[in-house]
């Protein structure tokens, strides 16, 4: 199977402020294979250094170094600290012949804003008929972030949820009190407070998920499906955040749902990936069957449109070509 790949930078339509700073940009790897037929299939790596996946210049050094003609054996040769690698690999691998898929549309919820602009944001998704939100926390102070949450949570309608993304930027104590408040002024809307605490702290984190009432997700804890086996093995009782871009081979986590994991306590999240690995994962989630509304909805951020024919992949192929440089093997 002879292949391509092309860098891309992209900006991200508005800046994303979360706990761990703003993001201003996106950068990835979209791949081409092609048979010998002439069956095309496409891939994307879309790695976030600082979320515990692999640099962009680990996976553009592993592209270097992969030979002109793919084969299974050589996809499977990649290394687990190259988890968006793996994602991209094995999808482009999957996809040949297979394009367009012909996939469905699954409830989204809608990200928001830091601060007081979810005020407003919320919105217009409801008016399409989203009725998931997730906000961003922890970026101002927890006094700021309540009083906004207080009007957001009246303004909100009784059937609407909200999530809250803490992105790791509490400490204990700050946690104990937020889950305090939670508890109290929640008036069941909130439907869990996603990575509360730094990603290593996990004894805290076990003994809030055991002592508190409001629900609990991993996110920057479990990027990888090595760390989500180390989770389930340390009986984490809360829910698990899955960015399939940054997972590694989705065959991993169709073994651990075979292996008893249960889908309810899964949430399927963007990593503001592209079009293609967009594309590719919800094709998965026709095997995954999402429980929860998708961590999906951040078009504000970045347009990813599903591709839903071989055209649309040709068109986003040659798209990013202004923001990258081009390599062909
Ligand atoms: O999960 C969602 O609902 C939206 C996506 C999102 O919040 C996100 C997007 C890119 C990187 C990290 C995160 C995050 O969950 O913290
Ligand atoms: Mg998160």
């Amino acid at each position: 199977m002879r292949w391509q790949w092309r860098i891309y930078e992209e900006p991200l339509r508005e800046p994303l402020a979360t706990a761990q700073g703003v993001w201003r940009s996106r950068s990835g790897i979209y791949l081409r294979l092609e048979d010998e037929q002439g069956h095309v299939g496409y891939g994307e790596i879309a790695p976030l250094p600082g979320w515990g996946s692999e640099t962009l210049s680990a996976d553009i050094a592993l592209c270097q170094q992969l030979p002109p003609h793919l084969t299974p054996e050589i996809i499977a040769t990649i290394p687990e600290a190259l988890p968006a690698a793996q994602f991209g690999f094995v999808t482009a691998w999957q996809s040949v012949g297979q394009l367009p898929y012909r996939l469905r549309p699954w409830p989204i919820c809608a990200l928001l804003g830091s601060g007081r602009v979810a005020l407003e944001q919320w919105q217009q998704p409801w008016q399409q008929g989203q009725t998931t939100f997730k906000w961003k926390v922890a970026v101002l102070s927890p006094e700021e972030e309540q009083g906004i949450l207080t009007t957001l949570l009246a303004a909100l309608p009784q059937v609407a949820k909200l999530r809250l993304d803490a992105n790791g930027g509490w400490d204990l104590a700050t946690a104990e009190r937020w889950f305090a408040w939670l508890d109290r002024h929640g008036n069941g809307k909130i439907e869990y407070v996603e990575q509360p605490l730094p990603p290593d702290q996990w004894q805290a984190l076990l003994t809030l998920a055991q002592t508190v009432t409001t629900a609990i997700a991993l996110d920057e804890s479990v990027v990888s499906a090595t760390e989500v086996q180390h989770w389930l093995e340390r009986g984490w009782p809360g829910l698990l955040v899955i960015k399939p871009a940054l997972f590694g081979s989705p065959e991993r986590l169709n073994v651990l749902l075979r292996e008893g994991l249960e889908p309810q306590r899964l949430v399927f999240s963007s990593a503001l990936e592209g079009a293609i690995a967009r594309t590719a994962i919800f094709q998965c989630l026709e095997t995954w069957q999402p429980c929860r509304a998708l961590g999906f909805g951040i078009e504000r951020w970045r347009s990813a449109p599903l591709l839903t024919s071989l055209a649309d992949y040709d068109a986003e192929w040659h798209r990013l070509d202004n923001y990258g440089k081009n390599y062909y093997k």
